[in-house]
């Protein structure tokens, strides 16, 4: 019998700390969502002469990508048929690298990816089940199924460098720190890698580690690593950066207070984030020291939104009648009741200041970090019952945009029919605060 080993790992919403997070003095807030990437990983002996990666993605039109990778070209996957996946590759580089398996007995690694239903928008695809999962199935590749900007390319390195790492370590445990901080190490090389653009970093962090409060590491631990090329040197600096080098970022596990959730809507058109962090980074530039203060001063309301939250998370415990009163007020008491709680009114404050910042940068830079459209949409957003805070998530512009409501709040019977939510589909999922966790790679089979 084939040993299979499966892996899954969740999507991300960066509540507070977009742009300033590229700056490793800068703390974010990244919610873990229910959505996830899942990866099925099984190993043959090879049939011919050749130790070959396979990874198939069949929800996408049966995509697929299979590499041939050998010691004597330094590990480099070498695509069979000339199809090409970044992500994968540099996560099948750098953990052979990092291994540096002995592959006298040539290896067929098959790896099955699946993504929950929120990554892509749906239309005109087909659900497939069994009794444990469903997945959306398309009729088009990967590339042409618009995305809701979720973190798929960071689910797919951190479940594919997972996947592998099982491989040439069967003892793997990802319930270990560990083995996690190997994972993540590992899959933020690939990513930053394959995405040719230096990220922060902080949804590979959240895919693996979950809901975490991130500060990123410095950028040029991964850039200053040799070219490929470079072989044996490459594979000696990898393995130091991986097990040595302190990063000295910040991942601590946090989670939403009691009784509040996370509510995401996806806009349908979509933002290109290399193209809006170049033009922040040049208004920063060409505007400092002015546009510093305008980032300290967004850190500061970011750290007072951060802190907040645990504040309530310990209310919740601590104080439950008053807490189920802010849950009362924010559940139909109106505007004023809701704003006598100091610390809704904070959590709120906060939020506005950020937006109004975020206006501001939107303006001068001219990156549609919070265009009017979605300004309008949000402020709409802030009537509904139950809603504590509407924000863009992450990068900002005509992506998708975050709520925190209460559990209690109904979002979609209040927006249905009112035209200023005609262009938000409400996503089917939540804050799920887990990381990267090993699944049964029975409950992957006979989907139908
Ligand atoms: N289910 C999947 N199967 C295979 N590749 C995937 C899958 N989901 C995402 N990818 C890869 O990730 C890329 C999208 O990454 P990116 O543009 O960074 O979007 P995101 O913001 O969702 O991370 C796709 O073009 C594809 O290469
Ligand atoms: C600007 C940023 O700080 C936040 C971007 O957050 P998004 O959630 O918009 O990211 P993508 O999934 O890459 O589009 C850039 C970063 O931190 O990488």
């Amino acid at each position: 019998m084939v040993e299979s080993r499966a892996f899954s790992a969740p999507g991300k919403a960066l509540l507070v700390g977009g742009y300033l997070v590229l700056d490793p003095k800068y703390k974010s807030y990244v919610v873990a969502l229910s959505a996830r990437m899942h990866g099925v990983v099984s190993k043959h002996e090879s049939e011919d002469n050749h130790t070959r990666v396979t990874v198939t993605s069949s929800q996408f039109n049966n995509d697929s990508w299979s590499y041939i990778v050998e010691e004597n070209n330094a590990f480099f996957p070498n695509s069979v048929d000339g199809k090409r996946n970044p992500f994968i590759e540099m996560a099948i580089f750098n953990v052979f690298t990092y291994f540096k398996p002995d592959l006298s007995n040539k290896l067929d690694i098959q790896i099955e990816i699946f993504s929950d239903s929120g990554y892509h928008s749906q239309a005109g695809s087909v659900l497939k089940r069994n009794s444990f999962k469903e997945f959306s199935y398309h009729s088009h590749s990967i590339t042409e199924v618009p995305k809701t900007g979720l973190g798929s390319s960071a689910g797919l390195a951190t479940v594919v460098t997972a996947a592998l790492v099982s491989v040439f370590n069967p003892n793997l445990d990802v319930n270990r720190d560990q083995d996690l901080t190997l994972i993540h190490n590992l899959a933020q090389v690939a990513h930053c890698q394959a995405q040719g653009k230096v990220g922060s970093g902080f949804d590979v962090a959240a895919a693996t580690f979950g809901s975490i409060m991130y500060q990123r590491f410095d950028p040029r631990l991964i850039t200053d690593l040799p070219e490929h090329s470079a072989g044996q040197i490459y594979g000696q600096q990898l393995r130091s950066l991986v097990n040595q080098v302190d990063w000295k970022v910040t991942i601590e596990r946090v989670r939403l207070p009691d009784q509040l959730r996370l509510v995401m809507g996806d806009v349908n058109s979509g933002s290109e984030t290399t193209k809006l962090v170049a033009k922040v980074i040049s208004w920063y530039n060409a505007n400092l020291p002015r546009s510093l203060d305008v980032y300290e001063e967004l850190n500061c309301l970011n750290e007072e939104f951060i802190k907040t939250l645990g504040v309530l998370n310990s209310l919740a415990a601590k104080d439950p009648n008053r807490y189920a009163q802010m849950m009362e007020a924010l559940n139909g008491g109106g505007y004023k009741r809701i704003m006598a709680f100091s610390e809704l009114a904070k959590l709120r404050n906060c939020i506005n200041c950020i937006r109004e910042n975020f206006r501001l940068i939107t303006k001068e830079s001219g990156a549609d970090i919070e265009p009017s459209v979605q300004t309008e949409l949000l402020d709409a957003c802030m009537w509904l019952d139950g809603v504590l805070t509407a924000v863009l998530p992450g990068a900002g512009g005509y992506d998708a945009i975050s709520l925190i409501t209460t559990k209690d709040a109904d979002i979609r019977s209040q927006t249905e029919g009112n035209s200023a939510f005609d262009a938000v589909t409400w996503l089917d999922l939540s804050q799920a605060d887990i990381g990267l966790v090993e699944e049964n790679p029975i409950h992957y089979q006979d989907l139908k």
